[in-house]
């Protein structure tokens, strides 16, 4: 496995706020990689460090093996940013707005048209971009991101301020990029569905630190099984399950017990469900639950995340 991005020992201090904190992070190839954290985790100083937007204070950066401190121009050459202001002018087309950068980048014209393909605003590229849905100018971004096919798209909340439509559409998008396109992408989210449905790795950062990251299945796969009950009494029926020396926490559509690791599902569930209406507690509903995202991310920041929905 080659290395995208890495990082070793990363670290960026504002006075005496450490942002970010010995960051050590690998984004493979062609990877979708989520970048996951809650606010003032300290995910967009991460990314303005890889893109050489910001020096650190300590540790280094590398992309497509280039050190990004000792040559900045060559490592920001192999990729493309989507940061939170656009900075695009309004009563410019996006096609102009597009061009602006491609002088700069002294690409050829046809650059243009690829990028408004693969984003699909060809038909809308001779509009003015006060005339854009956010949609739209996201969208735009992208295409300016894929100026000059950087292998590494780094993107910032790359559905922020999106509507339901525009967001599926996005994830879509994101999703099949390193087929289409060969790029590794990394985007960074403070919401767990997002990653959930786009990433095949992640990485989360709690504090200015990386306390997990790995291939998004592996990690599911070494999630210890859960079991989901629906019961007339939550009240009753926890003891019971704790009798069990199992772990057992109360959410919106009810219990969720934790079995031990390697432990046998179905043998497992048929116990409970027999002991609790032994005890006379009514069950409604009992079965395996697939292992999540939140799941992950509750055991990684177990002392001060506080996940309510599927905001982090
Ligand atoms: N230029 C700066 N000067 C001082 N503090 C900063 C600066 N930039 C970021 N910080 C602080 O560093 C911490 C990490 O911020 P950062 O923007 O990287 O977080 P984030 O995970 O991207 O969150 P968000 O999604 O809210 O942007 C925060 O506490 C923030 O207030």
């Amino acid at each position: 496995m080659r290395a995208a991005i890495e990082t070793q020992g990363l670290t960026r201090r504002f006075g005496q706020h450490l942002a970010v904190d010995g960051l050590s992070m690998t984004v493979p190839e062609r990877a979708v990689y989520g970048f996951l954290g809650r606010n003032g985790a300290g995910k967009t100083t991460t990314l303005k460090l890889l893109l050489g937007l910001l020096g650190p204070t300590e540790g280094s950066a590398k992309v497509c093996g280039i050190d990004v401190g000792r040559d900045r121009i060559g490592a920001a050459r192999r990729v493309g940013a989507l940061l939170e202001a656009h900075g695009f002018y309004g009563t410019l087309t996006g096609r102009e707005n597009l061009d602006l950068t491609r002088r700069l980048m002294g690409l050829p014209i046809p650059e243009i048209d690829r990028v408004l393909e693969v984003v699909d605003l060809t038909d809308a590229a001779r509009r003015r971009v006060s005339d854009y849905s956010l949609g739209m100018r996201q969208r735009l971004g992208l295409a300016r991101a894929m100026l000059g096919a950087p292998p590494v798209l780094v993107l910032d909340e790359p559905t922020n301020g999106l509507d339901p439509d525009g967001i599926v559409d996005m994830r879509r998008f994101l999703k099949a990029l390193p087929e289409r396109t060969g790029a590794t992408v990394l985007l960074s989210s403070h919401l767990l569905g997002e990653i959930e449905q786009v990433a095949t790795h992640v990485g989360i950062v709690n504090e200015g630190r990386l306390v997990l990251e790995g291939e998004f299945e592996a990690l599911k796969a070494e999630l210890a099984p859960e079991i989901g009950l629906r019961v007339d009494d939550p009240q009753r029926a926890a003891p019971i399950l704790r009798s069990h020396d199992l772990t057992v926490r109360s959410e919106v559509d009810g219990l969720v017990v934790r079995l031990r690791p390697g432990a046998d599902h179905d043998q497992a569930t048929a116990r409970l469900n027999r002991d609790l209406i032994e005890a006379g507690v009514q069950v409604f509903a009992i079965g395996s639950r697939r292992p999540s995202l939140e799941g992950i991310y509750r055991d990684v920041t177990m002392s001060s995340a506080q996940p309510r929905s599927e905001t982090v």
